[in-house]
């Protein structure tokens, strides 16, 4: 080693004894350079002896794989799903992946939707005892609670009446609920009746000013007293006369158990595809144009006694809310966090739909081909064309967000008629069941339809959310209700967000995913654009788009606004569900139907709002958004 250091490092001292000892040195470097050569020599056998180790351990792996092949496919399945693989695309560069594999799907046109059964007809038999089962459920044979929607906790309600309370207060509702038209265009009128705090004034329906309900009853079961406050609703009624006299022969209404009972009621936030930056403004129209001559008279006494439960704010004190209420934990969905994974042998990479403008959101667009098969997306339009056809046997409601709308509307099919608030089912921004048939005769056709179904009705709705939280993070139980619309030739969406602008609400739409379930060709329209993003996406079978529309702190990000473009050629229909930021109570369970207006069981309705075209969409089902009162009031909840 010395040497070697002196060969480094040669200095005048040294210099001499190194030329005289050259011969000897040369021999020490030869050995040297043989021990080395026989190292490496050495180390390249041992490197082939492991090369013939790590053979025989490939091999015995391979024999292992073989062996044990199905419970690694899914451990494989299950790592390579974790991995993210994200492409990156532009919508002009839109991949489709292959998928041979076409697995039959448990869905149907028999399939479980809307609470169904092969042998269940009577879907609405069915949906009843769904209803039932939650509320049941949810709390076993006990009341009560309403005022949910004031609550400042849990900003949910809950009604829960066992099956033969209810089935006694349908009875008695039944009795005591009448409905009165005029010959032209008469307002509803509903009658007092009993222990029913439904007052009758000049025919019409008067509340307490502050008490906000409908109807109530007691009931008295052995020595315990319960209190069923059944419609509690956030209503407060005028007692306006509509001038055009009333029917006093009142056809009886029959309203079903689904009608009375009042079990969750924060009703998923918004319509769920309407509710945008203009509520506020759509808000006040409607309480100038229909709430101006409010005239409330001060019946319902009863509620006094209910105040003394109540904190200043009207809201129902932590006590009397129900265990599993007081209890709810919520959980949070702040982001999207998409990954590839595979469904019935199909493989499913997210792909990002890049931005194509410069934007400081945290808005961001995927893209997943073949996330349903052709038989789940074919079974779900069966679903909704049988649901539509059945409920379109009766006229559907119409509401709008103000009269202002319904005249721009009426314009708009060249129909010269004068409205006015009185056509208005108080406390409602709908107009009354004959109004409403004419109405629809104008305006047929130039709506959307959807219909919903939620967690639980449906084996696909667990099929689906599981799959949307493998692919995207999602959580199940922040996810909503599941709906399917169909857009016929001709109808489009007006621009909007789906969480609300300007409204501080943790409680609102974090993300959307939408699935298209048929295609739409090039130039058909139907495509959904988001114009501040400058992106879209086609209509194609299976392909589903999920995007946030808050940004990770809670804030409802006013460039996700987007709009479904008309359709041109065809008819599209998509599988929507809307994902919340703070889940509540309420949320994924079917609401129960306001009484309000007063119409037949099973009457669809068709919303309204701001006038535009594509603003108006046919619903299977009610919740309150159309209450003069709720509407008022639902951005205060806390
Ligand atoms: O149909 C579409 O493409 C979009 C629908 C939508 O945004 C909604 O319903 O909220
Ligand atoms: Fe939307």
């Amino acid at each position: 080693m010395g040497k070697i250091k002196n060969r480094e490092k040669p200095g005048p001292d040294n210099h001499v004894e190194k030329t005289t000892d050259a011969k000897a040195e040369n021999t020490r470097d030869k050995e040297e350079l043989e021990i080395r050569l026989q190292r490496l020599e050495n180390l390249h056998n041992q490197g082939s002896d492991n090369i013939y180790k790590y053979l025989f351990f490939i091999t015995l792996a391979v024999l292992l794989v073989a062996l044990t092949y199905p419970k690694l496919e899914h451990f494989l399945k299950t790592k390579d799903a974790e991995n993210v693989d994200v492409k990156r695309i532009t919508v002009d560069n839109v991949q489709t992946v292959n998928n041979e594999i076409h697995k039959r799907n448990e869905i149907d046109d028999t399939g479980e939707y809307f609470g169904r059964t092969d042998e269940d007809d009577d879907g609405d038999e069915h949906r009843d005892s769904v209803l039932q089962r939650n509320v049941t459920e949810a709390k076993e044979t006990t009341i009560i609670k309403e005022e949910n929607v004031f609550h400042r906790k849990s900003h949910v309600s809950i009604e829960a009446l066992s099956a033969e309370k209810n089935k006694k207060l349908e009875t008695d509702v039944k009795a005591s609920i009448k409905k009165t038209e005029d010959t032209e265009r008469g307002a509803h009128v509903s009658k007092k009746n009993g222990d029913l705090m439904i007052d009758e004034d000049d025919g019409m329906i008067s509340l307490d000013d502050d008490i906000n309900e409908v109807s109530y009853k007691e009931n008295n079961e052995g020595d315990r007293t319960e209190k069923v406050i059944l419609h509690e609703l956030p209503i407060k009624m005028d007692g306006v006369d509509d001038g055009k006299g009333t029917n006093d022969d009142a056809e009886e209404v029959k309203l079903t158990r689904k009608t009375l009972v009042d079990d969750t009621q924060k009703v998923e936030g918004k319509e769920g595809d309407k509710e945008s930056k203009t509520l506020g403004k759509a808000e006040k129209k409607t309480k100038d144009s229909i709430g101006k001559s409010k005239k409330t008279t001060n019946k319902g006494k009863k509620q006094k006694k209910e105040d003394n439960d109540k904190d200043v704010e009207g809201n129902l004190a932590d006590k009397e809310l129900p265990e599993e209420i007081r209890n709810f934990k919520a959980s949070y969905q702040r982001e999207l966090t998409p990954k590839k994974i595979f469904a019935d042998g199909r493989r499913i990479p997210p792909m990002e739909l890049l931005a194509q403008k410069e934007h400081n959101s945290s808005v961001r667009v995927w893209l997943f081909e073949e996330f349903l098969s052709n038989e789940e997306c074919e079974g779900l339009i069966r679903v909704h064309d049988r649901h539509v056809q059945e409920l379109s046997k009766d006229n559907p409601i119409l509401c709008f967000d103000s009269i202002a709308t319904l005249r721009k509307h009426l314009k708009n099919v060249k129909i010269q008629i004068n409205v006015s608030p009185r056509d208005f089912t108080q406390g409602t921004t709908c107009v009354n069941a004959s109004f409403s048939g004419q109405l629809q005769d104008w305006l047929k056709g130039n709506w959307s339809y959807s219909t919903a179904f939620y967690p639980g009705e449906s084996r696909f709705a667990a099929v689906f959310e599981d799959r949307v939280k493998q692919a995207t993070g999602l959580m199940p139980e922040n996810g909503g209700k599941f709906q399917i619309t169909s857009y016929p030739t001709g109808i489009g969406y007006k621009s909007h967000t789906d969480c609300t602008e300007n409204v501080l609400d943790e409680r609102d739409r974090v993300a959307t995913i939408l699935v298209y379930l048929d295609t739409i060709e090039e130039g058909g329209g139907g495509e959904t654009d988001f114009p501040e993003l400058g992106i879209w996406a086609r209509p194609r079978k299976g392909r589903a788009i999920v995007w946030n529309n808050m940004s990770p702190g809670g804030l409802c990000e006013p460039l996700s606004v987007h709009s479904a473009n008309k359709v041109i050629k065809g008819r599209k229909v998509i599988l929507q569900r809307w994902y919340y930021y703070k889940s509540f109570f309420s949320l994924g369970k079917r609401p129960p139907e306001p009484p309000l207006p007063v119409r037949v069981p099973n009457t669809p309705r068709v919303s309204c709002d701001e006038y535009e075209n594509g603003s108006c969409r046919w619903y299977d089902e009610w919740n309150f958004e159309h209450l003069i009162e709720y509407e008022r009031r639902k951005y205060t909840l806390v």
